[in-house]
């Protein structure tokens, strides 16, 4: 079993990951971590926050000498931007001086940071949230609500990958599909993770170059506009055996378990399972993946599935889809009440991202990394990476040759 948890606010001193039930032996170094949070903070139309805010990685538990010890796995990510925010996020009481202290602070005072936010954002987990916890402004809500969190997200992805290529060769990538109306042509080809670096190399994460000048003027566009954008992103594992996950129960089912997954990163408002809605527009004779025997090898023609039948993996690689909404902190101020005085008003916007799709692709392909690795932790069980692969291996080898795809 693998289970975790994430903790901190965005504006506080640091996030916090725990990981439990990783197996022994898994090779990784706080390097690895910190520069998975590098590919996080990528993508063209995010703020100024992602240039002078860094991420700064301590492993504090489940690690010895760059190798996993069974143990939980504990990561802090401090955030270096903490002084300025000390006495407005302060864990502890704080007397007015401070905090009045706070809304001057140089080069930045524009931020206001203790001044009371009561314009929520349409689209952020402002007003609901203060509706909900009892709070007369937004700060307590958005703090928790704020992406910000991703960041521990991939920490622990990071760990997940490293544990899935070491013990099982799985290996991810992911890539953005769409931003706004503009993206990747219909019949590109699909990046295999020997591709990760040229992703991240382009602005947007794609390696469609049609695609990604048009993504990144739509980016332009939005921002010249005061607007903002949403856009898809697609993850894609490759090395999975048959069998992860199941049919037998809705919570078991694989295909669920990553759509949940998916849908739990902020402003994530739709999933898709290999070619998703569009398969529900074909007929089923062209919207399935045909069995065929080659070389006596067990085939898929094609994979419309995505890698996923009757909620398990079928080895056929996995390929999942996210759709992420517009940033709700719009520069062109959406209409909102102010919470404070009752009167119409337009919602706060201090800044924020045009576009954050590039880094959700690197979110997704955490989570979609988490998924698999408590799903593989599952059916192959170890504590330690040599024996989980030894449980891998004699499932593999139990499946009579005529049934294998591989
Ligand atoms: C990587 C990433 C960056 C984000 N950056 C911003 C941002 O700068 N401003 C903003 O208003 N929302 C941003 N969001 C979206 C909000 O976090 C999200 O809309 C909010 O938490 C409300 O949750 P919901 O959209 O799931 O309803 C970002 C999301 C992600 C995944
Ligand atoms: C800090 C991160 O993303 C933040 C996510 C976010 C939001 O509302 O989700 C809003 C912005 O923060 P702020 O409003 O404080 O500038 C982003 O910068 C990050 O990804 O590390």
């Amino acid at each position: 079993m693998l289970r975790w948890l994430t903790a901190g606010e965005s504006h506080g001193p640091a996030l916090v990951a725990v990981l439990e039930g990783l197996p022994a032996g898994v090779e990784l170094g706080t390097a690895d971590i910190q520069d998975a949070l590098a590919r996080r903070r990528l993508g063209y139309g995010r703020g100024a926050r992602m240039s002078f805010e860094k991420d700064q990685v301590s492993l504090l538990g489940g690690f010895r000498h760059g190798r996993s010890l069974g143990s939980p796995v504990a990561i802090q990510v401090a955030n270096t931007e903490w002084p300025k925010w000390q006495a407005v996020m302060s864990p502890d009481a704080v007397d007015q001086g401070a905090l009045d202290a706070a809304n001057d602070v140089g080069a930045e005072k524009e931020l206001a940071r203790n001044r009371p936010l009561t314009r929520p954002r349409p689209g952020h987990a402002d007003l609901v949230g203060m509706q909900k916890y009892g709070f007369d402004e937004a700060r307590p809500i958005l703090e928790r609500a704020s992406a910000r969190e991703t960041a521990a997200r991939v920490a622990l992805g990071e760990v997940a990958a490293r544990f899935l290529e070491q013990a099982y060769g799985i290996r991810l990538v992911s890539h953005t599909v769409a931003i706004g109306e503009a993206g990747v042509a219909d019949d590109a080809a699909l990046p295999g993770p020997d591709d990760v670096d040229r992703l991240d190399a382009d602005p947007v994460r794609t390696l469609d170059v049609d695609g990604s000048a048009a993504m990144v003027a739509a980016v332009d566009a939005a921002k010249k506009d005061g607007d903002t954008l949403g856009g898809v992103v697609e993850v894609l594992a490759y090395g999975l055996p048959p069998g992860l996950g199941s049919h037998v129960h809705w919570d078991r089912r694989l295909d669920s378990r990553l759509a949940g997954a998916l849908m739990s990163v902020q402003a994530i408002k739709g999933v898709e399972v290999g070619d998703g809605f569009r398969t529900a527009a074909r007929p089923g004779s062209a919207a399935h993946d045909e069995i065929v025997r080659s070389d006596g090898i067990i085939r898929r023609e094609t994979n419309r599935a995505g890698g996923t039948e009757g909620g398990m993996s079928t080895g056929e690689p996995l390929r999942v889809r996210a759709a992420m909404k517009p940033i709700s902190t719009v520069p062109r101020a959406l209409r909102t009440i102010d919470v404070a005085s009752g009167e119409d008003a337009t919602a706060i916007h201090q800044r924020s991202d045009v576009c954050a799709v590039p880094a959700a692709g690197v979110v997704a392909e955490a989570m979609v990394a988490l998924v698999l690795a408590e799903a593989c932790t599952e059916k192959f069980g170890g504590d330690s990476v040599a024996e989980t692969r030894r449980n891998y291996e004699s499932y593999l080898a139990a499946i009579p040759e005529g049934m294998r795809s591989w």
